[in-house]
């Protein structure tokens, strides 16, 4: 028996005493450039540049302001980025027409920033929220429903159109079933299929974490909420059968989003497919409450926190707002 009735056993702090042998014990948690997507709020006039109230060091940019930004970004390393379109001169309607009508700023801006950032890779949102008039994520019936077929139809034409203008990605975010076959179908149909892949927003619930976006997209739904079709936050099954449903459509990556009070989901999708990339969005709100958790020191290092407990869980990618700030301390390490 040793002198201080230590059981050796359980004597752990001998495995962790100094940093290099921390980092030992975080096996898979390092974060490199290409393991984050920095989304990107897209105006329609060319010139301008709005800050987000909700969301500190967060701009909404016309395509003349973004591309300057992006060539920073990319110099620092930024491996990829998240488009949303926002119209406000373009009409909103019943079926979303000005998501890829030739004007849409999305659909504009992306020969440019595919000529000004040629190893950028670039994904973009599908969905009709941001141009419907009754706000939802995909059309209604005369009854105020969801219509499905007409809503999967309508969200692969503008997936396809997307994909002709340059996208590399095309993530659907509407979350109505069947979505990515219909998109799949399309791009093999138009031979794209060996050039544009399909990030699924498989596992997405509805949050009310999402918030600062919606005032910032003005997105909101004018009636109703999301609950038909965004998952119930407490469902671990239709979380595991909606990332099933994906995967057997032909999904290249899956997503779960929110992050940090999902990472359960984040684990349980992995674990069952671990041969897809999984993404994890972390998003507007939970950028708000790291934002504001302190100075900038202790929004740093709560971020860095977070982001290894994210990939300790374990995700692949992490669509995030602070990726030009995680890119900024990755460099000073
Ligand atoms: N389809 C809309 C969409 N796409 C991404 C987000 C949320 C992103 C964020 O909060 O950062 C939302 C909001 C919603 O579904 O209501
Ligand atoms: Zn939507
Ligand atoms: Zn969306």
């Amino acid at each position: 028996m040793n002198p201080l009735f230590l059981s050796p056993e359980h004597v752990l702090q001998g495995g962790y005493f100094n940093a290099t042998l921390r980092k030992l014990q975080e096996p898979n948690t390092t974060i490199e450039p290409h393991n984050l997507m920095y989304p990107i709020f897209l105006l329609e006039n060319e010139d301008a540049m709005q800050s987000v109230s909700s969301m500190p060091n967060v701009y909404r940019y016309g395509i003349n302001k973004l591309i300057p930004a992006l060539v920073e970004l990319v110099e620092q390393g930024l491996k990829s980025i998240l488009i949303f379109g926002i119209v406000e001169t373009l009409p909103k309607d019943a079926r979303g027409s000005s998501a890829d009508c030739s004007e849409n700023p999305v659909v504009k801006a992306l020969p440019r920033i595919l000529e000004a950032c040629p190893n950028l890779t670039i994904a973009c949102d599908v969905c009709l929220c941001p141009y419907t008039s009754h706000g939802h994520c995909g059309l209604l019936t005369e009854n105020g429903v969801i219509d499905h077929a007409a809503s999967v139809k309508r969200i692969a034409e503008v997936a396809l159109a997307y994909a002709k203008a340059g996208a590399h990605i095309v993530a659907p975010s509407d979350m109505m079933d069947n979505r990515i076959k219909a998109i799949k179908d399309a791009l093999v149909e138009n031979k794209l299929q060996n050039q544009v892949s399909v990030l699924s927003y498989s596992c997405k619930f509805a949050s009310s974490m999402y918030g600062p976006f919606r005032d910032t997209m003005k997105s909101s739904p004018m009636a109703g909420d999301r609950k038909c079709y965004q998952l119930p936050p407490g469902s671990a099954g239709l979380a595991a059968r909606a990332a099933a449903r994906d995967v057997s459509e032909g999904a290249d990556f899956l997503m779960v989003k929110p992050g940090l009070p999902y990472l359960d989901i984040v684990r349980q999708t992995k674990d069952k497919y671990p041969h897809h990339p999984l993404f994890i969005y972390q998003v507007s709100g939970e950028y708000a409450m790291i934002s504001r958790n302190g100075d900038s020191s202790e929004v740093e290092s709560t971020l860095m926190e977070t982001l290894t407990c994210m990939r300790r869980a374990v995700y692949d990618c992490i669509i995030t707002y602070f990726a030009p700030l995680v890119l900024n301390i990755l460099s000073r390490k």
